[in-house]
């Protein structure tokens, strides 16, 4: 079975690396790369199209044959400012070189053709409420179905405050049955603060075929193939994280775990 918890492999460069096959999926791609003052990156999209997230720093990008300045502003995702992201189809190539201390995400999935190379945040990005009282979550839509950038990425960032739940109450996408449900594959990319601290995810399945209880520590990947996907900060531990789906259809419907189908 895939394992779902993925520790980083290395501390300077790229230090994840999730593709399909290695996830056992077919859509869903993430890489992260930190980067030191003057480190380049660069990669080529291929048949698939990426979503470059500046999770924190600056670098200097290039992509689809132009020049696109300095990304990045926020030196910690807990300043909890809109990133700075760069959409790039596919069939193209892309370059960054670090101006500060940096960790960029790379969101990837299928493309179609659909969209051109643009620049998304920070403005038009705003940290929204979601949920009340210990589910109370705060949200940065990068690109989710409203936003009609991408062929198939769907890409959010949510700051969930120290004691509460968030990607709750449980629900699963994992069906393509539209528009009761979709078929999204996802990946959480976890950071804490303060970075010693710890959460906490479980993915599990109504039948209770899969059920793993993950501890997360900061700059944690966690795969959801199937299941449920809440987490929890437990107190003195704020807990963001990237999330990036993707599946056969570009649109978010989800169905709640039948203990909390009530609390909907
Ligand atoms: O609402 C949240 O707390 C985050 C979720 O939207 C998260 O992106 C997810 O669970 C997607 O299914």
């Amino acid at each position: 079975m895939t394992q779902l918890l993925r520790r980083p492999f290395g501390t300077r460069g790229e230090v994840h690396r999730i593709t399909p096959a290695d996830a056992g999926w077919r859509y869903v791609g993430f890489a992260l790369h930190r980067l030191q003052p003057g480190d380049e990156v660069a990669g080529a999209t291929g048949d698939r199209e990426v979503m470059l997230v500046m999770v924190e720093g600056k670098a200097a990008i290039t992509a689809a044959g132009q020049e696109w300045g300095v990304l990045g502003d926020r030196m910690s995702v807990f300043e909890k400012t809109p990133p700075h992201c760069l959409y790039v189809p596919g069939g193209q190539n892309w370059q960054a070189v670090a101006e500060t201390g940096c960790t960029i995400a790379v969101c990837s999935a299928p493309c179609h053709g659909g969209h051109p190379a643009r620049r998304i945040g920070p403005d038009g990005i705003t940290l929204t409420q979601r949920g009340t009282g210990t589910n109370t979550r705060w949200i940065n839509n990068i690109a989710m179905e409203a936003e009609d950038y991408c062929d198939s990425l769907l890409v959010t960032e949510v700051f969930t405050p120290a004691g509460n739940w968030s990607s709750y109450p449980s629900h699963r996408h994992d069906e393509d049955d539209f528009p009761r449900i979709t078929y999204l594959e996802e990946t959480y990319y976890h950071r804490l603060d303060p970075a010693d601290g710890w959460a906490v995810q479980r993915v599990y399945t109504d039948d209770g075929a899969l059920d793993e209880v993950m501890a997360l520590r900061d700059g944690d990947v966690v795969l959801v193939p199937r299941g449920h996907h809440p987490c929890a900060a437990p107190h003195g531990f704020g807990l963001y994280y990237l999330n990036v789906m993707a599946g056969p259809r570009r649109h978010w419907r989800f169905v709640a775990a039948p203990e909390v189908a009530h609390l909907m």
